[in-house]
């Protein structure tokens, strides 16, 4: 099984993480970016700005991806693997470029290999301002509401486009009802 965790920032994914570790104790819990030893210099690379060409940026994100497919996802493949974000974040938090272009760049560093199973936590625009303004916000966050919620709708469109198997839940739910949720769809329920 490859599990996926998605939302855009502060949808509650790090929250959700925490509580799957203390039942899956067996799963490799895992990231994107920054899974394997190569990825988290990609990460350093890529979310402190230091490329300044936005094509090389988003090759840092699809080099860091390829990487955590194989080391990670591919090797573990008898195992249950739980990350946090995937392909489904690359494709849409490059919004600079085309969706399809996105997906077909992605399915090449990914060879293919689609999540199992998506969870995508969904903010409303009002909830999304009201958690944004109790953080300080880093340069993705800084970016703003409209781009947030323009990249949470390209993560849903990415999933259908995909046919990925998947579940939506409100992200404003409690954490108990979120967690209850995220149980009975990777139970098949
Ligand atoms: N269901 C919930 N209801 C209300 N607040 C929540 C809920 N889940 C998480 N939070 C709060 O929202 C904030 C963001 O949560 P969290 O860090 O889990 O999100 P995240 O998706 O991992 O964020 P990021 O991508 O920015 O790291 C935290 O302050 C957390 O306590
Ligand atoms: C995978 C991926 C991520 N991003 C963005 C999304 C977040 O703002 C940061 C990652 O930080 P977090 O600790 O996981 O929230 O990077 C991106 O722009 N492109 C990607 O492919």
């Amino acid at each position: 099984m490859y599990i996926v965790i998605e939302g855009i920032d502060t949808a509650g994914k790090s929250t959700q993480l925490a509580l799957l570790q203390e039942k899956y104790k067996e799963a490799i819990f895992t990231k994107e970016p920054g899974g394997t030893p190569i990825g988290s210099k990609l990460r350093t690379m890529a979310l402190n700005g230091e490329a300044n060409s936005n094509i090389a940026e988003m090759f840092l994100f699809l080099a860091d991806r390829a990487e955590h497919i194989e080391e990670v996802v591919v090797k573990n493949k008898e195992k249950v693997v739980i990350s946090d974000r995937s392909m489904i974040s690359g494709i849409a938090y490059a919004s600079l470029f085309e969706l399809d272009k996105m997906i077909e760049l992605n399915l090449l560093a990914t060879n293919n290999t689609l999540p199992t199973h998506a969870i995508l936590l969904e903010l409303s625009p009002s909830e999304l301002k009201h958690r944004l303004s109790q953080k300080q916000n880093d340069a993705i966050e800084l970016r703003g509401i409209n781009y947030l919620l323009n990249i949470q709708n390209r993560m849903k469109e990415t999933i259908k486009k995909l046919g990925i198997n998947h579940k939506f839940i409100d992200a404003s739910l409690s954490i108990e009802e979120i967690e209850k949720q995220i149980e009975e769809f990777l139970n098949g329920k």
